[in-house]
């Protein structure tokens, strides 16, 4: 996994300017790369981008354009590249332990035999740690730098997952688990919508005490689906929505049993999304995840709202929910950024989400012809341009622009060497030749890619995580 660098103690020290010189890739637009071969991106002591150069061949020339004389300059390999850091828009980080094992399950006896067991053993604030720690850590060696977070019922270990993500260095959106209604077992719910409603307020009250400007950890609103709340609690988490104006997450036509359980519980709705617009709790601030099966007057409302969407392609697939029609919420203009939904999906890598995005899309080609396809550059899009406008960060991250944050992976495809073999990439998974061009080098990874590619990360500014891949 590497290791986690600099971040948390080191969170108040000042950062020295630094001119990150090589390649760079980012989204253009969501079917367009922007890839430059000689940049040069100067961070400056707050972590924020004040200038992009390209065409660099000499960097004290660009020193002295800026000023910018005495600063650290990393420079990296020919055959690397910077990358905006991934965003992931839906992971349950208390569920990391169970990655990989849902067997043949279905999301709600998934539910009940896996996942509501292991949420309420997180009670204890040493086992919630060691799996809080290592899932942030994990995270950040697959690029993550931005991750929203359902923690549990726990006030006490939702807030230690803050003060983890916190001292790490990931930017963080953590959410603690509502959930009061008969659908929950009587060892793992809240007690009174009164009792949902102010743990909520103390997990909001602490991580504002620890970051209060929200510069990297942010309070989220976690209902966790219609079926776990009652109505009442779902209009009191929306009365404090708006009183507080922090974000809210849930999951929303996930599955086609869980629609008939909604409307079931909910008759007098019109449908899934009426439940969550009549709490106040369908707002641009709301992140859906899931929306594999709605109808088109659902996706009309969500559109009216501004709500977000968070695709999660593995978990989908896993626990054979649906294959979500991303082109169509694409082409409606709602914002949609991917999720690695652990441990409904078994991977907490974004990049292997960037995958499943594609082989999901194609799978819906196959039936629905081939507009609905997604290309990698679309993909890769809907990681990092598209999730930071679904976590409303797109002003901050996502791309490389003057006046965003360094929210940045370094991406090595290997040292090409001669190795008797013909031309050979002496680390990571995937073979280099020498002769590919920049965009068979992107493809090559985002198809054949992993965590041993991502060598550096970089958040605000800041290295939190590195292998010894990396030498600065
Ligand atoms: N995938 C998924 N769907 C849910 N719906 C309600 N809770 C959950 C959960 O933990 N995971
Ligand atoms: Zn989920």
């Amino acid at each position: 996994m590497g290791s986690d660098t600099q971040a948390g103690q080191g969170r108040k020290i000042p950062l020295e300017r630094t001119i990150y010189v090589g390649s760079f890739v980012h989204c253009k637009t969501l079917q367009e790369l922007d890839i430059c071969d000689e940049g040069a991106i100067g961070v400056d002591e707050t972590g924020t981008i004040a200038f992009v150069e390209r065409g660099v061949k000499d960097v004290a020339k660009v020193q002295e354009r800026h000023g910018w004389g005495v600063c650290k300059v990393v420079r990296i390999g020919s055959t690397s590249f910077f990358f905006p850091g991934f965003i992931d828009t839906h992971i349950h980080a208390s569920q990391y332990p169970n990655a990989g094992i849902f067997g043949k399950s279905t999301l709600l006896d998934w539910l009940n035999t896996y996942t509501f067991p292991l949420e309420s053993s997180l009670s204890d604030l040493d086992k919630a740690t060691r799996i809080y720690s290592r899932a942030v850590s994990r995270t950040l060696s697959h690029g993550t730098t931005t991750a929203a977070y359902y923690a549990t019922i726990h006030v006490p270990a939702t807030n230690l997952l803050a003060d983890i993500c916190l001292a790490k260095g990931q930017r963080a959106f953590v959410g603690r688990v509502c959930m009061n209604s008969d659908l929950s077992p009587d060892f793992y719910r809240d007690e009174s919508v009164e009792a949902a409603v102010a743990a909520s307020r103390a997990c909001i009250d602490y991580i504002t005490s620890i970051d209060p400007k929200y510069e990297l950890v942010s309070p989220i609103l976690t209902p966790r689906f219609a079926p776990s709340c009652t109505a009442d609690c779902l209009a009191a988490l929306g009365a404090l929505q708006k009183e507080t104006g922090v974000p809210a997450q849930t999951h929303i036509a996930e599955n086609k049993s869980e629609i008939e359980l909604v409307a079931k519980l909910f008759p007098e709705r019109l449908n899934y999304t009426d439940v969550y617009d009549a709490a106040g709790l369908l707002t641009s601030k709301m992140i859906l995840a899931h929306a594999v099966h709605l109808s088109d007057s659902e996706i009309a409302t969500i559109r009216a709202r501004d709500a977000k969407i968070a695709h999660c392609p593995a978990s989908n697939t896993a626990l054979t929910s649906g294959c979500a029609r991303v082109r169509r919420l694409l082409d409606e203009g709602i914002a949609v950024g991917l999720g690695t939904d652990v441990s409904g999906g078994f991977s907490a890598s974004v990049l292997e989400m960037v995958r499943q995005a594609i082989w999901v899309s194609r799978h819906v080609a196959m039936t629905e012809g081939d507009d609905t396809k997604l290309s990698a550059e679309e993909a890769l899009w809907l990681g990092t341009r598209g999730g930071a406008r679904v976590v409303g960060l797109e002003d901050r991250i996502g791309g490389f622009e003057v006046g965003k944050e360094w929210d940045a992976q370094l991406i090595s495809m290997g040292d090409v060497e001669e190795d008797g073999e013909g031309l050979h990439a002496h680390h990571g998974p995937v073979d280099m030749f020498g002769w590919e061009g920049w965009e068979d080098r992107v493809h090559k990874w985002v198809y054949g890619g992993d965590d041993r590619n991502t060598i550096a990360v970089w958040v605000r500014g800041r290295l939190v995580h590195s292998t010894s891949g990396f030498r600065q």
